[in-house]
């Protein structure tokens, strides 16, 4: 009896489109073998032949923020479809390339497109070209977002500098460290309490003042989407100290700790989220890419002068 449920189990059909079916792999088919170190090495050496210059900045745009891998120079870009073992991105306003070259005369890497749980990845697999990027030598990392504004002195186009998050998903048993831990990744007790550099911070506002820009700062929440949020879970966001809520960048922040990049996060807000019961508005995705491509260009020129002081290695305790 057992063994026929399971045969009809494994015999389900296989969804007809999403990246799953293009792989010709079903969702329950997701197996460890796309984290470990090897499978790790293995996608470094492919890209690594492709491109020889050692990346020093990785760079992962948000929604509708792609537009920041066009600026970069003398580019190789490689579409994730030809790249061993890389899941696709599925959502509007995410391309899906890494792409190499030098921006602002900084070698970098870039994922001009990400992934999300709610895309039907676990958290790992959103997270793990983290480690693929950190492998090709990148030591510091720049994480965009599009997020909704908890804060209520937050307004629409704001940037905020992620300086520190609520992984709420982990709250429930889903960290992409969760399973063996490879100590050449990094350790199985990770520190995160500094996932988010505090000198990388203030070197930002330090750019932003020249531009009479005014950043905010505050505590991002990840959820795992794709649902926006209730009312009521917008009330106990806010309960619990946060500034802004979105859907990635904890998980990826989460691997990049472990294995001991620099990170620089910012989140875009392009939406209010409202706690009133009689307001009509409600956050919607085309919002979210209008705002965010509507701020693209400010946001780039942030981190194009970030750049700078990476390059002047103008910071202390570099490690
Ligand atoms: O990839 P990010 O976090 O920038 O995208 C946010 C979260 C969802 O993917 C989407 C919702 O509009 O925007
Ligand atoms: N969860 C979540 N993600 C977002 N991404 C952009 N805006 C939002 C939002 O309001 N909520």
């Amino acid at each position: 009896m057992s063994h026929n449920t399971n045969t009809s189990i494994k015999s389900a059909p296989i969804a007809e489109s999403g990246p799953w079916a293009a792989a010709g792999e079903h969702p329950n088919a997701v197996t460890n073998r796309f984290y470990t170190y090897e499978c790790v090495q293995e996608i470094a050496a492919f890209i690594q032949r492709l491109v020889p210059a050692k990346p020093e900045l990785a760079i992962i745009c948000g929604s509708g923020l792609g537009g920041l891998a066009d600026l970069i120079v003398d580019k190789t870009v490689i579409p994730y479809s030809e790249i061993p073992h890389f899941p696709r991105s599925t959502v509007v306003g995410h391309r899906s390339n890494l792409v190499f070259g030098t921006f602002n005369g900084l070698n970098v890497v870039c994922m001009q497109g990400r992934f999300h749980p709610y895309e039907g990845y676990t958290t790992a697999m959103c997270a793990f070209p983290v480690r693929v990027m950190h492998m090709l030598g990148a030591r510091s990392l720049v994480v965009t977002c599009a997020a909704g504004g908890l804060n209520k002195d937050y307004s629409v186009g704001d940037i905020m500098l992620i300086k520190d998050h609520l992984n709420l998903p982990s709250f429930a048993g889903n960290n992409p460290l969760i399973g063996h831990n490879d100590e050449r990744f990094g350790p199985r007790f990770p520190p995160v309490g500094h996932a988010y550099d505090r000198q990388y911070i203030m070197k930002m506002k330090e750019i932003a003042a020249k531009y009479n820009l005014q950043l905010r700062e505050g505590v991002y929440c990840g959820l795992g989407g794709p649902c926006y949020e209730t009312i009521a879970e917008i009330n106990m966001l806010r309960l619990l100290g946060g500034d802004a809520v979105g859907m990635s960048t904890v998980h990826e922040v989460t691997l990049a700790a472990h294995c001991g990049f620099r990170t620089l996060g910012i989140a875009l807000i392009t939406n209010k989220c409202l706690s009133d019961y009689n307001s009509t508005y409600e956050a919607v995705h085309e919002d979210v890419i209008r705002i965010s491509e509507l701020k693209a260009d400010e946001l780039q020129q942030l981190i194009f002068d970030f750049v700078n002081v990476l390059k002047n290695n103008d910071l202390e305790n570099q490690h």
